[in-house]
């Protein structure tokens, strides 16, 4: 068998565990260490969830790494970056899942040659659901294209776009998931209101959702699916047009607006 790609995580948090729980599940020929920053607590209770080798200092495995995941926070990158630059080998493969930090932050912060990729991925990962959107600095290789398609496809589907459309598209596939589950949440409250227990509530919520979604996975038309919903003067009108008065559309732009707006702030702090 060949040798297994060797790939350090820097950040062992949420969305790391659900990248490597992903690649995991898939059975990939990888080695996976992670490590963390202070928190051993974490590290020991992922390492024996997980086949993964957990160090609390990454630089000293560093140079064994293939590829190098940063999985921490956009505001400690300036820092992590400075402490590879002098480390970098040629071969080794740098990608960020930080929200506004793009391959041309990368490339200034290491030397010059150094592959690089912008990964936005989303919790879903852990289900190997992630709709992630991607971009590749200007040293990537051929097959550390291929590489990446085989990282990425362990934990869903994925969609190659420019440097600033990743920037533009972080708040729909990023974090609309958190809107969305803020959704059901309402929905969940609404229930309640009408003397359900919390157990009914959860169940009707919930399963209604899973049912919308296998729809929309196996109709793809969100409008004729609403609309099939919609009888003429019907119930469902009235509600949707309470949506309507209260702007719902526009009140979804402007949470997008803001998210790409933080995230693009995050990735200059
Ligand atoms: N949570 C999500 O849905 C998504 C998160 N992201 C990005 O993923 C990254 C991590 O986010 P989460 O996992 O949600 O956060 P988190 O707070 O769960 O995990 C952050 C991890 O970074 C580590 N860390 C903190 N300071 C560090 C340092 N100086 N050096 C090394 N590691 C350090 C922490 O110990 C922790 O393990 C962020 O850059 C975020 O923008 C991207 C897409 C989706
Ligand atoms: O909230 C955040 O900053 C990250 C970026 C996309 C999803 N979570």
């Amino acid at each position: 068998m060949q040798k297994p790609l060797h790939i350090l995580f820097i950040g062992a948090g949420r969305m790391a565990e659900a990248i490597f729980s992903g690649m995991l599940q898939n059975e990939l020929n990888v080695k996976i260490t992670i490590s963390n920053h202070r928190d051993q607590e974490r590290l020991h209770t992922l390492g024996i969830k997980y086949p993964v080798q957990t160090v609390s200092n990454w630089v000293n495995i560093f140079p064994q790494a293939d590829v190098i995941i940063l999985a921490c926070p956009p505001s400690v990158h300036d820092k992590v970056l400075d402490q590879m630059n002098p480390m970098i080998q040629s071969h080794q493969f740098v990608i960020t899942v930080a929200a506004g930090i793009g391959p041309t932050k990368l490339e200034a912060a290491l030397p010059k040659g150094t592959a690089v990729a912008w990964l936005m991925p989303n919790t879903a990962a852990d289900v190997r659901k992630s709709m992630s959107i991607y971009t590749f600095g200007q040293y990537v290789t051929k097959e550390q294209q291929a590489l990446f398609q085989q990282i990425v496809g362990a934990i869903g589907t994925a969609e190659q776009l420019t440097e600033q459309q990743v920037h533009d598209l972080t708040a729909i596939t990023g974090s609309a998931p958190a809107f969305l589950y803020h959704f059901v949440e309402a929905l969940e409250q609404s229930a309640l209101s009408f003397g359900i227990t919390k157990e009914q509530a959860r169940k009707l919520v919930l399963e209604m959702v899973i049912g919308s979604a296998a729809m929309l996975d196996k109709h793809r038309e969100p409008a004729q699916l609403r609309e099939q919903v919609t009888s003429p003067g019907g119930a469902t009108a009235a509600g949707l047009a309470t949506l309507a008065d209260n702007q719902f559309v526009d009140i979804i732009g402007q949470a997008v607006d803001a998210t790409n707006k933080r995230a693009k702030q995050q990735g200059q702090e």
